[in-house]
């Protein structure tokens, strides 16, 4: 829960002559005034249930539970659109009837060899049709009543609607998977998990049994997202893709797209430039002068393009340095590459047993231990709990979940580097939870009870979610974690309640091996040396999921209370 680093703060782009695309650009076809304001009413109306709500859309990107809830909305929008494109179908037969019959009137009677308004029948049908029937035709309340039926039942989902937040944040989520497993960009944007290696070629880091290319628009999202918070690295390499997907044949403009290959060109030539690669910014702005030729701004920039373009080659895009992770590369190694680290392996006298602690309890069936590491001691329990337990007590979270928050200074905080949602719960709560306490305690010989032992922490991760490098321990007297009045964390113990397909292992950065995820085990470690003092080397992190829905279950255990179960000593390095 403690950091030793603060965060950065935020800067706005103030270029010297250069402008920059505005922020705020109208979406085409789009949200006129009265529909704008009542989605606003609609976003109010659900930060107030919100607040009511156990369970809301609110930060739905922070844990994979609310995205499953996304998909049970789209399937009913999906129902009332075919209900729209069926009236709307019946509707067009209706008009084209009507154009049908018109049209055979016009070619066979009026302009055909008799004189068709000699006959006072067909006179008297013009003269109707024209003060009535194509009045009737053009300002027919049927188009505008089934967009409202449609627009209607979209607004009654309105408070289950993933924010701008939830957009940012799973554009984030992507970014954050390029980044810690070196994904190759081009083909993450089509649909494929893969790592260049370093003969240069691509290698899978997942095969998905289905392929789930992103479109141009898609692409342009995730690169907008970056661009806006001034971050050029990933920008460049998302808006590219969207260009190239924008430029492909079929590629151009969708009625649900957010942008346009104008809008990408025009938000890549920025970045480029951002990164010092002028060259690329003119071409691009070139590009996009002949979709868009009296754009003034686009204009303006090309002139100034012109005058910085010095020959030589171009600079390519730094990744952001990092804010959180100073050991970022160690940490994204170990997330690659789940498992012991080979120096590990070779200096350690790891082990596994039956373990029975010397309590009644185990003796009949012991704990299947794993000592996967010295220093720091981590140890890890085999099939610690069952299937229905782990089912029972992710059921059991499901409806508390909340966001993830880790502590800043006296208070907690939601920060971009834990992405989930946790629950709390109490032995009161349901029988398994006491029988995991007495699980808990007769493997660790520790007193759990609250407030020895923190209630029951169920963390279900979102997309990408992730927990970078932390100490589970205070680090800081004034650190919430005291309030308990019962010390310091003294030692974790964490139960994978899930399995996943790829990613999400923990990794130990200064242990140098990472734990892959294996439902219904559990690890246990220290945090703190017998000293009272807290245990550098058992900085840890939460790699971000690939693929899959990750859930773990955390019971702290504090200093008060094990006087009598673990020792204290005056010796640092125990
Ligand atoms: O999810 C993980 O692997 C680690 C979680 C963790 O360290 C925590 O919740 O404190
Ligand atoms: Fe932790």
């Amino acid at each position: 829960m403690e950091r030793g680093w603060g965060e950065g703060g935020c800067r706005l782009l103030q270029e010297e002559g250069f402008s920059q695309i505005p922020t705020a650009r109208p979406r085409r076809g789009r949200a006129k005034l009265p529909e704008m304001k009542l989605a606003r009413c609609l976003q109010l109306a659900c930060l107030c249930a919100c607040a009511l709500l156990p369970t809301c859309a609110a930060d739905m990107f922070t844990s994979l539970l609310d995205v499953r809830q996304a998909i049970i909305v789209e399937r009913k929008l999906i129902g009332h659109l075919r209900t729209y494109i069926d009236e709307e179908w019946d509707r067009l037969q209706d008009v084209r009837r009507f154009y049908g019959k018109v049209w055979r009137l016009h070619s066979e009677l009026y302009g055909g060899p008799s004189d068709g308004l000699a006959n006072p029948l067909l006179a008297f049908t013009l003269i109707k049709r024209l003060h009535a029937d194509w009045l009737n035709v053009v300002y027919s309340h049927g188009a505008r009543d089934n967009a409202q039926a449609l627009r209607r039942s979209l607004e009654q989902e309105a408070d289950k609607l993933p924010k701008a937040e939830d957009v940012r944040g799973a554009a984030r989520g992507l970014m954050r998977l390029q980044d810690v497993y070196a994904l190759h960009v081009s083909s993450l944007a089509a649909g494929r998990f893969r790592r260049a290696s370093g003969s240069g070629r691509l290698a899978d880091v997942y095969t998905s049994a289905v392929a789930a290319p992103l479109s141009g628009d898609d692409c342009f999202l995730v690169g907008k997202v970056a661009y806006d918070e001034e971050d050029y690295y990933h920008s460049v390499a998302w808006l590219q893709e969207s260009v190239e997907r924008f430029r492909s044949p079929g590629g151009g403009r969708s009625p649900e797209n957010e942008g346009t290959l104008e809008d990408a060109l025009d938000h890549l030539a920025f970045s480029h430039f951002k990164t010092g690669n002028v060259s690329r910014a003119l071409s691009l702005s070139r590009e996009l002068l002949h979709h868009d030729p009296l754009n003034r701004r686009v204009l303006r920039n090309v002139e100034k393009y012109e005058k910085l373009l010095v020959a030589g080659p171009p600079a390519s895009p730094v990744r952001p340095a990092a804010k959180h992770v100073k050991t970022r590369d160690a940490y994204e190694r170990l997330c690659q590459a789940a498992g012991p680290q080979a120096p590990t392996l070779k200096s350690a006298p790891l082990f596994c047993d039956y373990f029975t602690n010397g309590s009644p309890a185990l003796t009949l069936l012991p704990a299947k231990r794993e000592v996967l590491s010295l220093r720091p001691l981590v140890v890890l329990f085999h099939r610690f709990v069952t299937d229905d337990e782990a089912q029972r007590i992710k059921d059991l979270a499901r409806t508390r979940l909340q966001r993830s928050v880790v502590a800043s200074g006296e208070k907690q905080a939601t920060v971009d580097y834990r992405i989930s949602k946790s629950a709390w719960l109490k032995d009161s709560a349901h029988s398994v939870v006491g029988e995991l306490d007495r699980r808990i305690a007769a493997v660790t010989g520790l007193n759990v009870t609250h407030p020895s032992g923190e209630y029951l922490q169920v963390v279900n991760y979102g997309i990408g979610g992730h927990y970078e490098a932390h100490f589970d321990h205070a680090t800081s007297p004034s650190s919430p974690v005291f309030r308990l009045n019962t010390g310091n964390r003294v030692a974790t113990f964490m139960i994978y309640l899930s399995s996943v397909e790829a990613g999400g292992s923990t990794a130990f950065i200064y242990g140098n091996f990472s734990v892959p995820v294996v439902k219904n085990s559990a690890i246990f470690w220290w945090n703190l040396h017998r000293n009272g003092s807290g245990d550098e080397d058992t900085l840890h992190a939460g790699c971000p999921v690939l693929i899959g829905d990750k859930w773990v279950a955390n019971k702290w255990i504090h200093e008060y209370g094990q006087e009598f179960r673990h020792g204290c000593s005056l010796n640092p390095e125990e």
